[in-house]
């Protein structure tokens, strides 16, 4: 097809991993010469952040990356980047009055534990999470060639028996980064998690958790000591959350996953270099739609950024427009003039959490009345009627570490805990039995989640993206990822007027035969 011009300039509002990684795919689609600005207010990376514990960095936002998050494995291959294991050490699951569930070193053990508690709900449970992230990231069960499928219980048994993960089967070709890697794009969330997953993904925007493993037949019990705490340390909420998300954070408890070492943000400066975009360090406050006559002689309808650095305001005009922030009055404040875009609510919740770091020695006995020398967990998750102050506590490396750290000679460690609320001194002096340092960060970290999820548009104007209407399906560092590919492609192909890679249908079919 014929290409027009490319445009002269894009602007980004928002340096996280959604922006940069827009940056990154926009300079693919429209070259060298498209002049692109990137403003930030705060700092480069937004929600990956590190904190300082004596010398050291600690991941204070998203931390943990999943094996099967091809964008950000990606940008960590591209920009030289080494990735080092996110999880490891035991967890403990603790109610309130006891540890319900104490995880050992032991496979087989963990194994007996859990099918004498919950039954074969465990197996279940993660049968379900690899059903849904196999439809939204791979092309499930086929394997190249063969033109055979193998059913999901099969591959599930085989690396359960074999000791194996998931990612090491043979069957994995990628299905959104399929249908990206093909160019095609997607005018709305919807769109896009349809064409992954037909009807039965929409549907999982609509239901909560907790009632799709009701009818699942999953037990309460179950429902209660192992899937809430895992929603409750990864979104900060319960199982009300929609069943999509529940699955994204469910994965959390599969094995692999991994983080940059140096830390996640380096992702987001590297994506920025690479991209040659330029970083504007300012607020923007509108974005209004205007005439302008550019050097043609053309009158051309351009957005007018106005941003604020310092008590100093600017102005700058752009043809393509991105919005990576969450359209929020606190998370971004921005006003939209000479035109309405379509999202109707632009005070979406997001969740307010803190994350707090503290060295020190952790006072074993809230949770367990073994000795201390025998508690020998790394992670403590805990139930909705636990009535602790916290989601969850657990011990954590620095960025630079490559492996769990090291057993501590004096029984001090650097433990992270997400709170609803910030710790005060008395229940950091309940947590531990003395410290060194204590550093706290709050957040304001992803969308309060109350399906039926109805996400904010993608289009909200002729030549304007919304990048962060994907965080209502689930908000994870590749999502955002996922989204700013799309939104780089669909700003292409509408500004080459390529209709016919937006919104196609049975693309699962086509791009199949196409091999
Ligand atoms: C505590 C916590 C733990 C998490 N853990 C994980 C995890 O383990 N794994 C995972 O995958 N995800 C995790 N997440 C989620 C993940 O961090 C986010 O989904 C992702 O980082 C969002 O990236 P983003 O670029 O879309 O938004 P952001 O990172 O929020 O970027 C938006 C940027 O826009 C800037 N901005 C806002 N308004 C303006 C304005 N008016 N002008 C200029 N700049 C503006 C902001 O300062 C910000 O830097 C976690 C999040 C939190 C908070
Ligand atoms: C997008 C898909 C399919 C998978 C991503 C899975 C993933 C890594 C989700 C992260 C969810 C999240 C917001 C976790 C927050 S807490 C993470 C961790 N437990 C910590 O201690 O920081």
């Amino acid at each position: 097809a014929e290409l027009r011009a490319p445009p002269d300039k894009i602007a980004i509002i928002g340096a996280g991993i959604g922006g940069t990684s827009a940056a990154y795919y926009l300079r693919q689609k429209f070259g060298k010469d498209v002049k692109i600005d990137l403003f930030e207010r705060e700092e480069v990376g937004g929600r990956l952040a590190t904190m300082m514990v004596q010398g050291q960095e600690y991941e204070a936002g998203g931390s943990v990356i999943h094996p099967l998050n091809l964008h950000m494995k990606r940008f960590v291959k591209d920009l030289g980047l080494s990735a080092v294991q996110a999880s490891g050490g035991l967890l403990g699951i603790y109610n309130g009055e006891t540890l319900v569930f104490e995880e050992s070193n032991w496979f087989i053990i963990n194994v007996i534990k859990l099918v004498w508690r919950y039954g074969f709900q465990s197996l279940r449970m993660h049968m379900w999470v690899e059903d849904v992230l196999d439809k939204f990231m791979s092309f499930r069960y086929w394997r190249p060639g063969s033109h055979h499928y193998t059913p999901a219980w099969v591959t599930e048994q085989d690396s359960i028996l074999r000791g194996k993960t998931k990612q090491n089967k043979t069957c994995h070709m990628t299905r959104i980064y399929r249908y990206q890697s093909h160019d095609y794009a997607f005018s709305s969330v919807e769109k896009l998690l349809h064409a992954l997953g037909g009807d039965d993904f929409l549907g999982m925007l609509n239901r909560t958790l907790l009632e799709t493993l009701q009818k699942a037949g999953f037990s309460e019990k179950f429902l209660n000591e192992m899937i809430a705490p895992v929603m409750r340390v990864n979104y900060g909420q319960s199982t009300d959350i929609n069943a999509f998300v529940g699955a994204v954070s469910l994965s959390c408890s599969d094995s692999g996953l991994w983080a940059v070492e140096g830390g996640n943000k380096l992702v987001c400066s590297g994506l920025l270099q690479a991209s040659k975009s330029n970083l504007i360090s300012g607020s923007v406050m509108y974005i209004e739609e205007k005439t302008k006559t550019k050097y043609t002689g053309n009158p051309t309808k351009m957005y007018e950024v106005v941003y604020q650095i310092g008590t100093e305001t600017r102005s700058d005009f752009y043809d393509i427009v991105l919005v990576a922030t969450p359209l929020n009055r606190k998370m971004s404040n921005i006003t939209f003039l000479n035109f309405d875009p379509p999202i109707e609510e632009f005070h979406q919740y997001y969740q307010h959490i803190v994350t707090t770091l503290v060295k020190g020695e952790l006072n074993t006995s809230i949770f367990s009345s073994r000795p201390i020398d025998k508690f020998g967990l790394n992670t403590v998750l805990t139930t909705d009627n636990s009535d602790l102050f916290i989601n969850s506590i657990g011990i954590v490396p620095s960025v630079r570490e490559k492996e769990d750290p090291e057993p501590s000679t004096d029984g001090t460690y650097v433990w992270k805990i997400f709170s609803q609320e910030t710790l005060t001194k008395a229940q950091i002096l309940k947590l531990f039995l003395s410290y060194d340092y204590a550093v706290k960060k709050p957040w304001l970290a992803y969308p309060h989640y109350k399906p039926p999820e109805k996400c904010p548009s993608i289009i909200l104007h002729d030549r304007l993206y919304y990048l962060n209407g994907i965080e209502c399906a689930a908000s994870a560092m590749e999502m955002s990822a996922i989204a700013a590919h799309n939104a780089a492609l669909l700003a292409y192909h509408r500004w080459n007027g390529h209709t016919d890679m937006i919104d196609q249908d049975g693309l699962y079919e086509k791009l199949k035969t196409e091999l």
